[in-house]
């Protein structure tokens, strides 16, 4: 396995942009839509490390004011009409790049489209608005010589776009496999430690990990639209990241850490898509992941991402995915690319349908009220399915009117197992539906 860690400036492959380079007379002049975890961030290195080429000239955010900062210098205007800085003339002060970090589809869409139409590239961390408009805003920004860049949309400050873009466009990715999304890593590594699930996700929302609204991390939302992104790029495939069949780390309790460890695995949220016989198969949702695997050992919001290549094998990206300062480096990145007027490379893709039966082996969390005959009954219903058990597991210790027991089954197809379960859910003796993961098989 090849190993990227860290970041990285892609090289300059050809000019085509209309921007001023780092050798025009002047600076590009940088404006940041957004003051929050990332833009501040962005704002420090930029005023910091002064990278060669980029000036930050504007500062937009609603209800400036109580945003101001005495580490930015005065030659910075703050304003809350994004409207002045988007029509402003870069020939007359205003800025050429527009950084979006507010987030989210609306307005955030609008600005970008906005800043196209008169002119200005962008640069995002949004993945939101790329998996979801990325392919039109692409469009615009190419149809008037612009560009969009968007390295931070995908596992925070590591280089998986740009090493995808750059260090992969040779090779046919048939599969793209990892975790994704830094507050689920936070919260289910710290759990595995015996951490609580709410006191960690609110101490990942006061960290700046979290999501506005942190359903969109925890729901797997995030994920998905990051998976869709990658899809695109590695896979070449174009999917709605609504088609991912997505689900939850909420149900994830102590106990499946627990059941997981007797079986040699962890839990971790893992974003995985792949062509198998002909079809493209994406999911996202907790799943059980060896402790042999590198996926496990990923802590906090470290983030890990591995593609299979057809001619050069397994590569692995691996660093943080989340953080103001992780993922403002991959925000100057692109811009310090921009300066030096290196652009994208375009990797083709086209349109692609969401296959959502794979054929994996599963981990079953039952909740029940003790009575005889509930494992015959789970046991007819998979056989019925010619769905295999592989084992099962039942800690001493629970009460018998809530007792959590686990079943794991062989490689099966997804729409058996779901139709199994439909009929298992029947059961009188279950509490709470089933909780069924993926288990990892390296
Ligand atoms: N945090 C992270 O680790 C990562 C974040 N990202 C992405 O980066 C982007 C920014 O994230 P982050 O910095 O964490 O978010 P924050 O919520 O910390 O910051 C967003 C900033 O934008 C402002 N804002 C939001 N909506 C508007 C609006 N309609 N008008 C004016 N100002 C607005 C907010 O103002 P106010 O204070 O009033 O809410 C806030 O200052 C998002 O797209 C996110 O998904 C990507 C990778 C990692
Ligand atoms: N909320 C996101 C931030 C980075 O994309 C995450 O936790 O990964």
């Amino acid at each position: 396995m090849k190993q990227i860690k860290g970041n990285f400036v892609p090289q300059a492959l050809n000019n085509t942009s209309s921007l001023p380079a780092v050798s025009a007379s002047r600076p590009l002049r940088v404006a940041l839509f957004g003051f929050g975890t990332v833009g501040s961030s962005v704002a420090r290195i930029l005023l910091e490390s002064h990278p060669a080429g980029l000036e930050l000239s504007h500062i937009f955010n609603r209800n400036v004011a109580r945003k101001r900062v005495d580490w930015v210098p005065d030659s910075v205007v703050w304003t809350e009409n994004a409207e002045d800085v988007l029509q402003a003339s870069s020939s007359n002060g205003g800025p050429d790049v527009i950084v979006e970090l507010a987030g989210g589809l609306d307005p955030a869409g609008n600005w970008v489209r906005t800043a196209l139409a008169n002119g200005k590239s962008v640069v995002t961390a949004n993945k939101k608005l790329i998996a979801y408009h990325g392919l039109e805003l692409e469009a615009q920004a190419a149809a008037q010589g612009l560009h969009l860049l968007y390295g931070a949309a995908v596992a925070g400050g590591i280089p998986v776009i740009p090493g995808l873009e750059h260090g992969l466009a040779g090779d046919r990715v048939d599969r793209v496999e990892g975790i994704l999304n830094g507050t689920c890593n936070f919260i289910l590594s710290k759990m595995q430690e015996g951490g609580d699930y709410a006191e960690t996700l609110a101490e990942a929302q006061q960290l700046g990990y979290a999501e506005a609204d942190p359903t969109e991390d925890v729901a797997g939302y995030d994920a998905r639209a990051k998976l869709s992104i990658l899809t695109r790029l590695a896979l070449r495939a174009q999917i709605h990241p609504e088609e991912i069949p997505t689900r939850s780390i909420t149900d994830v309790s102590a106990i499946d850490f627990s059941y997981a460890r007797d079986l040699n695995c962890t839990v971790r949220q893992i974003a995985r898509a792949g062509r198998i016989d002909g079809e493209l198969a994406a999911v996202v949702g907790p799943m059980l992941v060896p402790l042999s695997s590198p996926l496990a050992w990923s802590r906090g919001t470290e983030n890990m991402v591995v593609t299979t290549g057809h001619y050069g094998g397994d590569v692995v990206f691996s660093g943080h995915g989340a953080g103001g300062h992780p993922t403002a480096v991959a925000v100057v990145s692109d811009l310090v690319g921009l300066a030096q007027g290196s652009c994208r490379i375009a990797l083709p893709s086209t349109p692609a349908k969401v296959s959502t039966e794979l054929e994996v082996p599963h981990y079953i969390r039952f909740t029940v009220s003790d009575r005889p005959g509930i494992v015959a009954a789970i046991a007819g219903a998979l056989a019925r399915e010619n769905i295999n058990l592989n084992a099962i597991l039942q800690r001493p210790g629970f009460p018998l009117d809530r007792l959590p027991f686990v079943i794991t089954v062989e490689p099966c197809r997804t729409s058996a197992l779901q139709r199994a379960l439909k009929e298992i859910a029947r059961l009188p003796a279950l509490l709470e539906p089933p909780l069924d993961m993926q288990i990892l098989e390296k």
